[in-house]
């Protein structure tokens, strides 16, 4: 993160300027993106989920406070990213949402307070009625369909994005709790199809069995139940999967032909009827004080039960109110997770290691007595930066208190001061990389980030760059994992991410490796030759340009369509910023600095300290060399730029959303008016073409109104937009 950024990181969202808010909602919309990869495609998360539900809680509060920079591609505006996987897709015949969470009891009133005053607003309930919830435990699994035909199992499905997911079908029917046939039950016996869906999860002991098995056998160990479970479910070979001890619970249904029942709690009892299994700690809860009773009861429970939960689901138990709400873009508005806190722990620091990123970021790691937190051996845990370490006070031989939830990187929280054993030692962080070159660290200024000054040089910043460039979301070399690149850098095979490409020629010498045979040699070259086209989103992403994630990199394909093309322009540009140095404004960049740096500032999510941390990388002959060499060996593949079709009903238009929308929500309007070629604007003007006024409209619908501008209603937009 720049220096810029990170100030800004720092700042509360109420103190926030427009312009550093859109600057921090990309980097959190991009960082978001990101542990969404990880977590739901890779199943190998790298940050705690309380500091994920960190980074969401954060970007809403930005949304909340300028909802004028929410976009289609937001994170809030969807389930999860669209899964790129070996697996063939399936298209749910209803999407499979997420929930919204609540964290504290006021945020619980808030929900139960929304949910009464919509409910009192659709239908004719008073102050006085009831409003009966289904309370269940909250299972930290992965959901997932299941299609039944004249009661068989026909088709099984992940969520993924919620609109398309992965077809699982061969792996879901090794798992014991999922039925291949319904059990006919009462006189309705079953729909003639229907979509069952719930969670697929694994208990504790078996995951620690599943770890320990994994071990022994040399392969990868999963962080907790919730990734072993989603790793074995979606594996390619079944047989895996039946190895692997998942289990199910039912909890909801997707499409149902015909649904004869009227609450959530009736459609529980079929199920059993049906022959799954659902949660036994559910109740139906019909006041508050019961419903906050039994988050506290199940919390008390939490650590003794079987299986992780990491909250508890409220859900309105009457389907047609559950109708009545509806939806808002990612969750349905009449149900809410209610997250329980994240799992801490004691335990003895035993050292504090340091760990080399690719971009020569110094991570302090804390080595740690293992301790069981929630069913999970914690060993190590990040202290993120020298100055946290200053802040926190803890020396090495502290018992020191570490957070878990569902995650990998476990965090240090504090030590315990009454504990302080008199030998317990100040850290003092290196002044030298541990690199072989040991170079000197440098404080990044102003900011907190300590880095290697080895740059290219640094061997361990080469592997970890290497490792980036063949991972998944990048060129996703299979069968070139980290241990490899690391023997072949030190070997000399490996240099450059060219040298990936020029492997062939070492292919006897691979081959004579230990743990390499005729077929892993032959398998690793194919896979590498498959690589050699590649689109160019994926080649930008890939090459690491600091500030460059993978949202950006397809802004950026998207705006300048070929490789040659862009390599071209961030020369030209990085010669123009070299020329007028001095301090840039975007709006005015192509008349003070140049026409290249001025579009580079101008595409979006860019701006100007992108802009120059491109050109600082752009500028180092180095890295232009790396890029030129991979051109060389490769077909980039040119993007199409996204065009407004001639036809688009709404081309050229520019639209002002105006008061409360009460089937749908501002955000989902606003992506509605530009997929149909509108651009949307906050405020009413003479160049505004129409202005769409909901409920409780003001100030904008009159100007509307005084300029002659056309009005729509909520219905007569609903009813342009189809
Ligand atoms: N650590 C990371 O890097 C990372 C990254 C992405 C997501 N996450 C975690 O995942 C969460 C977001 O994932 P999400 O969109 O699946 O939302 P979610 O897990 O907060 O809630 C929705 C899910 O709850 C599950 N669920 C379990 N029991 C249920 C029940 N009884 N009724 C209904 N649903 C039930 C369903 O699978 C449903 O899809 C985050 O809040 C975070 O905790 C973590």
């Amino acid at each position: 993160m720049s220096r810029a950024a990170k100030v800004v990181a720092a700042l509360k969202v109420d103190k926030l300027t427009e312009r550093q808010a859109r600057g921090e909602h990309k980097r959190l919309a991009e960082e978001i993106v990101r542990h969404d990869k990880l977590y739901h495609e890779k199943d190998a998360p790298e940050i705690s989920d309380a500091e994920y539900d960190g980074l969401r809680q954060r970007l809403k509060a930005i949304e909340a406070r300028f909802p004028q920079i929410v976009d289609m591609f937001s994170p809030t505006q969807r389930v999860a990213p669209t899964p790129t996987t070996a697996f063939a897709k399936v298209t749910h015949r209803r999407p499979m949402l997420s929930l919204d969470n609540c964290f504290t009891d006021e945020e619980l009133q808030d929900f139960l307070d929304r949910v009464r005053r919509g409910l009192e607003r659709e239908t004719n309930i008073g102050p006085e009625d009831e409003i009966a919830f289904s309370c269940e435990a909250k299972i930290d699994g992965l959901s997932i369909s299941l299609r039944y035909e004249d009661g068989e199992f026909v088709q099984g499905a992940t969520r993924g994005d919620g609109t398309t997911g992965e077809d699982v079908t061969a792996n879901l029917r090794t798992v014991k709790d999922i039925p291949q046939t319904l059990k006919a039950h009462g006189k309705d016996g079953f729909p003639k199809s229907i979509d069952v869906r719930g969670e697929v999860y694994m208990e504790r002991k078996a995951f620690q069995a599943l770890n320990r098995r994994q071990e022994e056998a040399g392969e990868k160990t999963f962080a907790n139940p919730r990734n072993a479970a989603a790793g074995s479910l979606r594996q390619l070979d079944a047989d895996i999967t039946a190895s692997r001890p998942l289990r199910f619970f039912a909890y909801a249904w997707g499409e149902a032909e015909p649904r004869t029942w009227k609450t959530h709690t009736e459609y529980l009892k079929l199920l059993r009827g049906w022959g799954f299994e659902t949660n036994p700690l559910t109740k139906l809860c019909r006041t508050p004080d019961e419903v906050r009773a039994f988050y506290e009861k199940i919390g008390v429970e939490r650590p003794s039960l079987p299986y992780d939960i990491d909250g508890v689901v409220y859900k309105i138990d009457r389907i047609d109110w559950q109708e009545r709400l509806g939806f808002v873009s990612r969750a349905p508005r009449w149900a809410t997770a209610h997250k329980f806190p994240a799992e801490q722990a004691r335990t003895r620091l035993n050292g504090i290691n340091i760990q080399v990123g690719r971009t020569g970021a110094l991570t302090p790691v804390a080595e740690l007595e293992p301790v069981n937190v929630g069913g999970v051996m914690v060993a190590r845990a990040t202290l993120h930066n020298a100055d946290e370490i200053e802040r926190l006070d803890v020396r090495v031989g502290d018992m020191v208190t570490i957070q878990r939830a569902g995650d990998v990187i476990p965090q240090v929280l504090g030590f315990i001061a009454d504990e302080r054993p008199k030998n317990a030692r100040k850290y003092h962080f290196p002044t030298h990389c541990p690199c072989p070159l040991k170079t000197e660290v440098k404080a990044e200024e102003g900011g907190v980030v300590r880095r290697c000054s080895g740059g290219l040089e640094c061997p361990f910043q080469q592997v970890e760059r290497l490792r980036y460039f063949v991972s998944r979301n990048c060129f996703d070399i299979e069968g070139l994992g980290g241990t490899h690149i690391e023997n072949f850098f030190n070997d000399g095979l490996l240099k450059v991410p060219g040298d990936i490409f020029r492997l062939s020629g070492h292919e006897r010498d691979i081959r004579k490796r230990e743990g390499w045979g005729d077929l892993s040699v032959r398998n690793l070259l194919a896979a590498i030759e498959a690589r050699r086209t590649i689109s160019l989103d994926r080649f930008i992403n890939a090459i690491g340009i600091p500030l460059i994630g993978e949202a950006t990199a397809k802004i950026l394909a998207q705006e300048y369509g070929d490789a040659d093309t862009w390599l071209g322009e961030m020369l030209a540009a990085v010669k123009e910023r070299k020329a007028h140095p001095e301090p840039a404004k975007k709006e005015k960049a192509t008349a003070t600095v140049g026409p290249s740096y001025g579009r580079l500032c101008n595409v979006e999510q860019i701006g100007v300290t992108t802009a120059d941390a491109m050109c600082a990388f752009f500028g180092e002959g180095h890295n232009v060399e790396i890029i030129r060499d991979l051109l060389k060996q490769l077909s980039v593949q040119p993007v199409q730029r996204r065009v407004v079709a001639a036809d688009a009903k709404l081309k050229d238009k520019i639209v002002v959303f105006t008061g409360e929308l009460s089937t749908m929500t501002r955000d989902a309007a606003k992506a509605r008016a530009e997929e149909l070629g509108a651009k949307v604007t906050d405020s009413v003007s003479k160049k505004t073409s129409l202005v769409v006024v909901g409920e409780n409209a003001g100030s904008k619908a009159r100007k509307a109104a005084e300029l002659g501008v056309q009005t729509l209603t909520e219905a007569e937009w609903v009813k342009l937009s189809e």
